[in-house]
């Protein structure tokens, strides 16, 4: 029996096809689940995390729109209520997939905020993406009239993009392990954690969005996880990615790994932020294994079958 954390990314919670809207994204967490359910069953313990960035920044443009009828949210709080809603819906569907089989654990999502420094030069660079596509007109329109920062995000479109901080601290850290002790199946650091700011043991939340690999990792070092799980849209990081001389990583050790991150094989926002928390959970302590692959393979990959495996 291992304990594994697994960090869900952007397309085990929406189908870009059938739009954002909550139906599509819960009958996708649906399906999610059961994969979940497997490992779950295999008799491990597993910590669940996810990302947050298209569902932040529709929450973010809901509280705009709506602000001549109501009071719009501050950024931290519709981070919160991104964790809240996410984690609602898979501890709904994750529940109903465990008591179907007839497996009696409690699942709980713990609001978790992360402390990061605010000194982190991240907050004078915003690099995370989040909410909708955007043409490149209507990203110009709306830089125009809000001020944001828009950039192309990876061929698919202009989007928004905000600072992300490295993640220090994870606030509710004793909650989780203790949850953890009494048998329950944790939903944490959804989002990366809700950013805040420390100054003389207060906390005051931050606009930011952590990056969530990044926060699996922290979160996988202090509970003392024998596995991170990084799930995503493909099976296979790949060296040389896209290109017609593509070569998918099966077995990798760090070192040959930090390689091909000096060597630019890994996209800054998407796939390089898991690699280097895969290098960095490995590298905390022997023994440690990081898995980056997709869902459908997470099964596979952790009988060492499938997936690039971080060791
Ligand atoms: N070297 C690489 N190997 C594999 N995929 C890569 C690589 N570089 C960039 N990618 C892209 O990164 C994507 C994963 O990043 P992203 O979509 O941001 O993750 P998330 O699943 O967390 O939302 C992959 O689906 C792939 O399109
Ligand atoms: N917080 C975060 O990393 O979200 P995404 O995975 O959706 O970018």
């Amino acid at each position: 029996m291992k304990k594994i954390v697994i960090a869900l990314g952007g397309n085990a919670l929406q189908d870009g096809n059938k739009g954002a809207t909550a139906e599509a994204q819960l009958e996708i967490v649906r399906e999610t689940v059961k994969h979940l359910a497997d490992i779950i069953e295999d008799g491990n313990t597993v910590i669940i995390t996810h990302g947050n960035g298209p569902q932040v920044g529709r929450i973010v443009i809901q509280n705009e729109i709506a602000s001549d009828v109501t009071p719009a949210m501050p950024f931290d709080v519709c981070g919160a209520m991104s964790q809240g809603m996410i984690g609602y819906h898979i501890q709904q569907a994750l529940g109903d997939e465990l008591r179907k089989r007839g497996i009696q654990k409690p699942v709980a999502t713990v609001v978790t905020q992360v402390v990061v420094d605010k000194k982190d030069p991240a907050f004078n660079n915003p690099t995370k993406p989040i909410g909708p596509f955007y043409s490149k007109e209507e990203a110009a329109k709306i830089n125009e009239e809000k001020g944001y920062i828009m950039i192309e995000d990876s061929g698919r479109g202009y989007r928004r993009v905000i600072a992300s901080p490295e993640p220090k601290r994870i606030v509710e850290l004793e909650t989780i392990k203790t949850l953890l002790e009494k048998d329950n199946v944790v939903i944490a650091v959804g989002g990366g954690g809700i950013p805040v700011i420390e100054e003389e043991g207060i906390l005051n939340g931050v606009a930011a969005v952590i990056d969530k690999d990044l926060a699996s990792q922290r979160l996988a070092e202090d509970i003392d996880a024998d596995i991170l799980i990084i799930l995503t849209a493909v099976d296979n990081v790949a060296i040389n990615f896209g290109n017609p001389n593509q070569r998918n990583l099966n077995r990798v050790n760090t070192q040959d790994m930090r390689k091909y991150v000096d060597e630019g094989h890994f996209a800054p926002g998407s796939m390089l932020p898991k690699v280097l928390a895969g290098i960095r959970f490995v590298e905390s302590k022997p023994g440690r294994k990081a898995i980056i692959t997709s869902l459908q393979k997470a099964k596979d990959a952790l009988k060492g079958l499938s997936g690039t495996i971080i060791e």
